[in-house]
């Protein structure tokens, strides 16, 4: 560490420390907190099944920039590479088409063995998993419905692919020794306006039941529901809302994920987690950044994240509260945006953890809203990017942006010789 980052550090500390806020608890936090980075930025939500499908579900990737992973390892390698750029052991989030085997399997037939070598590889790195079910890219959701479909074998055919899907979450939570979050979100929906509301969210609410049914240890396995409130392709009605998952997940004791990009454009998730705390047993956010739309833009330090961040530390949900982060972006390097992403989202917990919150707290109280309003304002420009560097520095991984040379650098070396999805071996300098 640099003679001037600790002088800088130590200043910070002090200061922070005047307002009675403990630079090293805050730090010690931090180092608590796992975010589940989304594998799927890696190579543009493609996957290793099925990889001959087009990306369906009404999500969208957009962008060429060369050097996706075409193969797990190669996908694994970048993962690290990230990993290797980000402060703290965190969790990698994995979906059903990222199966790592040589065997030709439909979804309904997965198994663990086909993510063992996942396993192995989160071993040797000291990560988590999570996992989803894949319930889109494929020829069985291509009328735009999967566990709430009119027909009885399309849906058992999802409803397997689910089961299949928690029992591989099961797996990684016993072989890993940490919790795995199974998160289940559906594309079901309908373009234009639909005659029967009720008959698909009825069937989907099934389905979920049936899904459920197998018990699985909490202490290895939790289930999340994933709403959202419109797709490409299923503008007018979507099964899956959120009134839908937040009555499913408070009656049957299911995580309810909250999507930052899954709501009207005005709506913040960081609103509802004081609300959706009090009544359920926890949350899984998947943090991403819609621009006008669910765009799923790489995730930046931006005035709802630091929301986000405020509520989880200001009232202590961080304990029940499973962050991952779900954008796609191919018009960037996709390192580059997993590290954008993350070390955003880390500072953000950072700097919620290093605001005067009892003071604030206590102000409101007493009905000083000029002074929670002024300390408010003036505690953004504290100088919480000297604590960030030292945090980075102490954990061994590059402070500010010096990361990014070494992203130039594995692109140039790595990135590079893999092509663009045009399919030219497109050389970068
Ligand atoms: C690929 C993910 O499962 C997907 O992004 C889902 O979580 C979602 O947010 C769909 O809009
Ligand atoms: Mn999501």
């Amino acid at each position: 560490m640099q003679v001037n980052q600790i002088a800088s550090f130590q200043m910070a500390k002090e200061l922070y420390a005047s307002h009675g806020i403990d630079v090293e608890k805050a730090l010690e936090a931090l180092a608590q907190v796992k975010v589940s980075m989304h594998c799927w930025q890696g190579d543009d939500v493609r996957g290793f099944l099925n990889r001959d499908q087009e990306l369906t579900g009404g999500i969208a990737v957009t962008g060429n920039y060369p050097g996706a992973a075409r193969t797990a390892d190669e996908l694994r390698q970048d993962l690290e590479k990230a990993f290797s750029l980000i402060p703290g052991k965190h969790k990698v989030n994995l979906h059903a088409i990222y199966a790592d085997t040589d065997e030709r399997v439909e979804l309904d037939q997965l198994a663990p063995r086909h993510f063992a070598k996942w396993v192995e590889w989160a071993k040797e790195q000291g990560l988590g998993l999570d996992f989803n079910p894949t319930c889109f890219s494929h020829q069985k959701s291509a009328d735009g419905f999967t566990l709430s479909h009119p027909d009885p074998q399309i849906r058992q055919f999802w409803i397997d692919h689910c089961k299949a899907s928690r029992r591989i979450g099961a797996y990684f939570g016993q072989e890993l020794g940490q919790t795995c979050v199974t998160n289940v979100w559906v594309p079901d929906g309908y373009k234009d306006i639909p005659v029967d509301r009720m008959g698909p969210r009825r069937r989907l609410k099934e389905s979920l039941d049936e899904i459920f049914a197998e018990q699985l240890d909490p202490a290895l396995h939790l289930d999340a529901v994933e709403s959202k409130v419109f797709g490409i392709g299923s503008e007018s009605y979507v099964v899956g809302s959120h009134e839908f998952y937040m009555g499913y997940g408070l009656q049957n004791n299911k995580l309810i994920c909250l999507d930052a990009g899954h709501f009207h454009p005005t709506e913040t998730i960081s609103n509802k987690l004081s609300s959706l705390a009090l009544f359920a047993e926890g949350m899984l956010l998947h943090i991403s950044r819609p621009v006008r739309w669910d765009s799923d833009h790489v995730v930046i330090m931006d005035d709802e994240l630091l929301d986000i961040a405020r509520e989880l530390v200001r009232h202590d949900l961080l304990s029940k509260t499973h962050i991952g982060l779900d954008f796609f972006d191919a018009s960037i390097n996709r390192v580059a945006a997993w590290v954008i992403g993350m070390r955003s989202t880390l500072k953000a917990l950072l700097r919620a953890m290093l605001e005067p919150t009892e003071l604030l707290r206590q102000v409101e109280l007493a009905g000083d809203y000029t002074t929670r309003l002024a300390l408010m304002e003036e505690f953004k420009s504290y100088p919480f990017g000297a604590i960030w560097d030292f945090y980075c520095a102490k954990n061994g991984v590059p402070v500010r942006e010096a990361w990014l040379p070494e992203v130039k650098a594995y692109e140039k070396e790595v990135l590079s010789a893999r092509g663009s999805k045009l399919g030219e071996a497109k050389k970068l300098v």
